[in-house]
Formats: C-alpha cells, structure tokens, sequence
C-alpha cells in the first residue's frame, strides 16, 4: 500500500483524484496540500505525489521531491521552457511520470497520430485544433502541444518556427511548412482535441474527447501505482500504458 499525496486538493482535478482514489485497493490518500499549507510538511507522510494545480507550484514540488526522494506525477500544463528543463532534470534523481493527458484514449490519438503523420506528413497540411471549458488558463493545452510535437518530430518541422497559434488580419497564404494550433474555450467541455490532416479533394481528421475528469484521475492514479516500484527516470503514460 503506498501513501498519496494530492496538491490542488480543491481543484477540478484534485478533486477527481481524490474521489476516484477511494475505489484503489493499492493507493490511499493520506494527505493532500492546497495554497497556503506547507508542501513539505504535507508530503512527509506520503510515498508519492499526484499533482494537477499550476506551474506556479511546480518548483517548489520539484525542490520537496528532491528534499525527500519521493517520486512524481506531474499532470500540470502550461510550464515555461525553463521549467520543463527543470522537470527533466530532476528525473535524474527521483523517478517521475510527466504526461499533458493520462488518459487512454489520447494516449492511443498520439500513437494513431504518430503512424498517420509518417503517411500523410509529407502532403497534407496539419492543424491542431482543441476546446476546453471557460476556467482553462494555458493555451495551447498540453495534450495539443504534445500532438503539435508529435507532427514536428515525424514531419520535419520545429515546434518554435513551424507553430501558427491562430491566425487574424492578412496572414498571406498557407505556407506548406507551418502547423496552425487553434484553441476554443467555452461552457463545461471536458477537453477535445482534433488533428487535421487536408489536402486538395480530401481530409483526415483524428478527433478525441473527453466527457469526464474522472478518465484523467483514473490515469493518473495507474501511474503513481507503477511510478513507487520505478528507477530513477523521466515516464510518460505511454510508458506507463507499455506502449513503448
Ligand atoms: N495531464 C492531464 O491528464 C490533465 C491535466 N490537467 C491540468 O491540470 C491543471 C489543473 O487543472 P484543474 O484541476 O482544472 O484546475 P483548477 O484551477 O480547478 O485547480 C487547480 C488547483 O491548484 C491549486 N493551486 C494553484 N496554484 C497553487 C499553488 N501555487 N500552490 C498550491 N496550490 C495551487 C488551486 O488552488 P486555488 O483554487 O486556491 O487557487 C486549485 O485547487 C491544469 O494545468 C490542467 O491543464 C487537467 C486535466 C487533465
Ligand atoms: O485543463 C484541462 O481541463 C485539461 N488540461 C489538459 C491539457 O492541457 O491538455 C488535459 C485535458 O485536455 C484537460
């Protein structure tokens, strides 16, 4: 039995942690932090944490881990650049499972991405298209950020260069290289995310949504399970899922 720690304890995602972890035989929730307590004191008691807040938190847990050796799960989006390299770092010490979305089914759109970028990469011009509720704050999610690098890696472009987040006035046309990314927020919607693929006569499109946070928390769950018994390294849920 491992002991949970849950930041974001009031949160959307906390709170999903934290109803969905009463149904795990494996885990129990021993404690859980929210702005204003002592993160370190919080995860004293705990084996591993389970974090869905802000990356205003994230280096202080990284510094908290470190102190006390315990392993990560990291399902916050919206890190600078610097702050990633941060994350990467501290996987040389502690082992941590950092994923944009735990859930299986997007889990399984960047596999099928993945594959229909290495056919139709060359061809078809790509965009990301993505919808979250009203209260989002970071844009481009992170799931759409992952799709982005995923066409990136498999299509020759780079993230920095080849990105367009959203287009307003006379942008000129389409050049064949950049990869649109478009975010929609409004009302309760859970997160969807579409991959465009079009060319001249025909389009591919490659759509996931979510319709409960609970397919998130089950997720992440599954990987603080398999996280405790891990070497020190940097996971995402595609290892977790052993999709690697
Ligand atoms: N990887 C995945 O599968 C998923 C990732 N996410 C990501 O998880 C994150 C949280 O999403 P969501 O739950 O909807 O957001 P919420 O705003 O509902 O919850 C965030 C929680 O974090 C707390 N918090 C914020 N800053 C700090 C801080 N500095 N110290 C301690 N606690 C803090 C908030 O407290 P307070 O309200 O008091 O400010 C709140 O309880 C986002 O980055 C989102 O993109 C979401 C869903 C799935
Ligand atoms: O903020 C959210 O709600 C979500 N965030 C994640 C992201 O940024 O990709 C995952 C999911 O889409 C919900």
């Amino acid at each position: 039995m491992a002991n949970l720690l849950v930041t974001g304890q009031s949160g959307r995602m906390g709170q999903a942690v934290i109803r969905c972890a009463q149904d795990e035989a494996e885990l129990t929730t021993t404690a859980t932090h929210d702005v204003g307590q002592d993160l370190g004191e919080s995860f004293s008691g705990a084996d591993v944490a389970i974090d869905f807040t802000l990356p205003s938190l994230t280096d202080e847990l990284l510094r908290v881990a470190l102190e006390q050796k315990k392993p990560l799960v990291i399902g916050t989006t919206g890190h600078s650049d610097a702050q990633r390299a941060l994350i990467a770092e501290a996987a040389k010490q502690i082992p941590i499972v950092w994923a944009p979305n735990f859930s299986v089914g997007v889990n399984t759109l960047f596999w099928l991405t993945q594959k229909a970028t290495q056919v139709l990469g060359d061809d078809f011009d790509m965009e990301v298209v993505e919808m979250h509720h009203r209260h989002k704050r970071d844009a481009p999610s992170g799931t759409a950020r992952r799709l982005v690098e995923i066409l990136c890696e498999e299509a020759d472009r780079d993230y920095d260069t080849d990105c367009r987040h959203g287009r307003e006035g006379d942008t000129g046309a389409r050049t064949k290289k950049e990869i649109g990314v478009h975010a929609l927020r409004g009302g309760d919607v859970v997160g969807d995310h579409t991959v465009v693929y079009a060319n001249d006569g025909e389009r591919v499109e490659l759509t996931h949504k979510a319709s409960s946070r609970d397919t998130f928390a089950k997720g992440a769950l599954r990987a603080a399970r398999w996280v405790v018994d891990q070497p020190v390294g940097l996971y995402d849920m595609q290892d977790v899922l052993g999709l690697r």
